[in-house]
């Protein structure tokens, strides 16, 4: 009976399997999950690279639709035994309207939810964020934290507000009782700042620094430590969060969970020369270069160029209160809860962690010569 059911082939669902974080959960599960019988990907904007994952042992099937839509999603979860739902609307910049965030963060999530209640899919991984905790509106910092740290949560911005509500909705699914009649099985995981292999604002910064002559200039004091995890960890923490959920729903139902790892406690910036400096940038200043009120100036100008030049054209540039307010507060975790609930350990060590980044880094930077 134990052999028979270890030997079953399972269906995982990741919606967003496209995306930076989804294609590394999606080639994660293909290398690291056996009971794998059939991987359903599920996005709005399908990648080429799926094709050549459709020549190996497991069934890969592409499915391009929208989780807003109910319907596409009931019919992509039907006969799903785990979805892992990484898709959502990763916005702090302004390009779209905070009701379209809610529409994809949001109602998303709830038809994820409500398709795995109706077909009978008991698991189910949230995506979630460090968003959903902080920084808060009035800059608390965070200094290594964990899940049960008390910090006041206050979010006026369209993506962590859309986050926050969604991850409630996902804990507050769990033990719903789906078509069958088991209870259904949920967890969010909550990742810091994600960097690794596919991360564009980092090839924005090595092709801006290429622009500038191979200079960066500091904006944020050093002293100012914001978390960082490696997608390849992520991702192998959304894999075994899926497959231990089953085994230990009890203790992991309705939990969530920072993502971490070993990558050092640092600022953004100087997290970021990690990669960059070997790829030949160098950060300007031991110490920010111009006073921090003429960044709150500045951001809150583009602010207004936004609001201004929005019946003309999209102006959304990476400094805006919001992105300044997170890179300019400390929030950092130091937890083992993952480690404890469902055995995780990191899969990359932070020097692999560092030097798969440098080479995709300058890759992508040379791609764009
Ligand atoms: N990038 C980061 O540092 C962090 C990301 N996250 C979360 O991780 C998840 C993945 O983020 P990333 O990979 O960075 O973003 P991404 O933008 O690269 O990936 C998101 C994917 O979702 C898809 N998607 C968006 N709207 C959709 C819709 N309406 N229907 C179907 N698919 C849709 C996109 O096409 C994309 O492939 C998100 O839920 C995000 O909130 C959490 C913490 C940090
Ligand atoms: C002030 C600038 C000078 O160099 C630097 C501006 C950097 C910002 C664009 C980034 C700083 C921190 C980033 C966010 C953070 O890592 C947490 C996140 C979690 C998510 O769930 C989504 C992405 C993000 C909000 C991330 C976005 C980019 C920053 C604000």
């Amino acid at each position: 009976m134990a052999d028979s059911a270890q030997a079953q082939k399972l269906v995982y669902l990741v919606t967003g399997g496209c995306g930076f974080l989804g294609e590394h959960v999606v080639r994660m599960l293909l290398q690291r999950e056996p009971r794998l019988g059939e991987l359903r990907v599920f996005d709005r904007h399908l990648g080429p690279w799926l094709e050549e994952l459709k020549t190996g042992p497991v069934r890969v099937t592409a499915i391009q639709g929208d989780v807003t839509e109910a319907h596409e999603v009931a019919a992509a979860v039907a006969g799903a035994h785990v979805v892992i739902h990484t898709a959502g609307l990763v916005d702090v910049f302004g390009r779209a309207s905070p009701e379209t965030i809610h529409e994809v963060n949001v109602q998303g999530t709830r038809n994820v939810i409500e398709a795995c209640v109706q077909t009978g899919t008991q698991f189910l991984v949230y995506t979630s964020s460090m968003e959903v905790v902080g920084p808060n509106t009035k800059g608390h910092p965070f200094y290594r934290g964990n899940e049960d740290t008390l910090y006041e949560a206050v979010h006026r911005h369209p993506y962590p507000c859309s986050k926050a509500l969604a991850e409630r909705l996902v804990l507050e699914a769990n033990g719903r009782e789906v078509h069958g009649g088991l209870p259904l099985v949920t967890c969010a995981l909550r990742p810091t700042g994600i960097y690794g292999e596919g991360h564009q604002i980092m090839r924005d910064f090595y092709r801006q620094g290429l622009r500038l002559g191979g200079w960066l200039f500091r904006a944020i004091p050093a002293s100012v430590e914001h978390g960082r995890v490696y997608v390849g960890n992520v991702a192998w923490m959304h894999v075994l969060a899926a497959r231990e959920l089953e085994r230990r729903a009890a203790l992991m139902g309705g939990q969530v969970y920072f993502c971490y790892d070993g990558s050092p406690y640092k600022s953004y910036e100087d997290f970021n020369m990690e990669f960059l400096g070997p790829c030949g940038l160098q950060l300007v200043g031991a110490r920010p270069l111009l006073p921090y009120w003429v960044l709150v100036f500045v951001a809150a100008l583009n602010a207004l160029l936004q609001w201004l030049l929005r019946p003309l054209v999209l102006y959304a540039p990476l400094l805006n209160p919001y992105t300044l307010a997170v890179a300019n507060t400390t929030f950092t975790v130091s937890t083992d809860k993952a480690q404890r609930h469902f055995g995780y350990e990191p899969l990359f060590s932070w020097e692999d962690s560092r030097t798969r980044t440098i080479l995709w880094v300058q890759a992508a930077g040379s791609s764009a010569q």
